[in-house]
């Protein structure tokens, strides 16, 4: 049995849209299916725990993404996904396409792989955990009216760029201490830790482009001892993952992780806002179940 998730507000209306044409390919497959719709914020995680078995498809973004793998936590319910957010980074770093009946075929048809999840303060995120600048970002990112028009004409994707420099403009860098696999160090004018599972975040930036989400460890982006304007120059270099030679980035691999911060820093995972600094991180190897 197939149980749908359905977030019609995803893309900006876009799971609405989406969800007519897999309903109209499931009828002409003639395949049995029971669909819900998310009501408001952490529905999905609500929907998923009164769910037994079967396959659970979820129409939506990364936010509905990891809701939906929050309220999986211990089972192992495949997941198939038909990406219908503005960012769907998650749907990127695994190939899924961005077509809707492409995306549903391959449910049908496809096999399941295992994914690695990362867990923070008892939530588990699929994608990237971003710390700090990043955390602001995400923050302004789901308040930003700009989101919803750009959606509208298509450049949804654009609105991560805008928040990027609006938080640019005040962000203030602060102390950290960090450890990985209980190495601890101190880095100073620190703007951000971004830990990934999966490279890319943000609709599309390639910040730990070397993250692969099935061999037990995450990658860590942190970057520190930047001024405004050299942040700016490196910025661009994000999406094609070539931040990771400027000298002012430091890339570091790991499975358990530890951050404290001077001055609270804001803590998503997966673009959802989680919470703040201090937070402890570690990986669970082959926890989820993709279709
Ligand atoms: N009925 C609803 N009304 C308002 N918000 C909802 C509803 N259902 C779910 N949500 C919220 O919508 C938010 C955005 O969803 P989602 O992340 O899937 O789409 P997106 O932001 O367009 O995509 P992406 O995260 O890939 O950029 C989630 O935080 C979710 O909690």
């Amino acid at each position: 049995m197939y149980s749908i998730i359905v977030n019609k507000c995803s893309g900006n209306g876009k799971g609405a849209l989406i969800w007519k044409q897999v309903k109209k390919a499931l009828q002409t497959k003639e395949i049995d299916y029971q669909v819900y719709f998310t009501k408001r914020s952490n529905h999905a995680t609500a929907i998923v725990r009164e769910i037994n078995g079967g396959v659970i498809i979820v129409i939506g973004g990364d936010g509905t993404i990891h809701e939906v793998i929050n309220g999986l936590i211990g089972a192992k319910t495949p997941v198939g996904i038909i990406p219908a957010g503005s960012g769907n980074d998650f749907a990127k770093a695994l190939d899924i396409p961005t077509n809707a009946r492409e995306a549903l075929d391959r449910i049908l048809h496809g096999k399941q792989q295992a994914v690695d999840i990362g867990r923070i303060n008892g939530k588990c995120c699929v994608t990237v955990i971003g710390v700090g600048f990043d955390g602001k970002v995400a923050q302004t990112v789901n308040a930003s009216k700009s989101k919803r028009w750009l959606n509208v004409i298509r450049f949804g994707k654009l609105s991560y760029v805008i928040s990027v420099f609006k938080v640019l403009l005040s962000y203030k860098p602060v102390d950290i201490t960090i450890t990985v696999d209980g190495h601890k160090e101190d880095i100073t004018n620190v703007w951000l830790i971004a830990v990934a599972n999966f490279p890319y975040y943000a609709g599309g930036m390639a910040i730990c482009p070397n993250a692969k989400g099935n061999d037990g460890f995450l990658e860590l982006c942190v970057v520190h001892g930047m001024s405004r304007l050299q942040f700016v120059r490196a910025f661009p270099g994000v999406f094609k993952g070539k931040h990771v030679s400027h000298p002012a980035v430091k890339m570091l691999t790991g499975k358990q992780i530890e951050i404290s911060s001077s001055t609270a820093m804001i803590v998503h995972g997966d673009g959802e806002i989680i919470g703040q600094t201090p937070i402890k991180i570690d990986v669970e190897k082959e926890a989820l179940n993709v279709i």
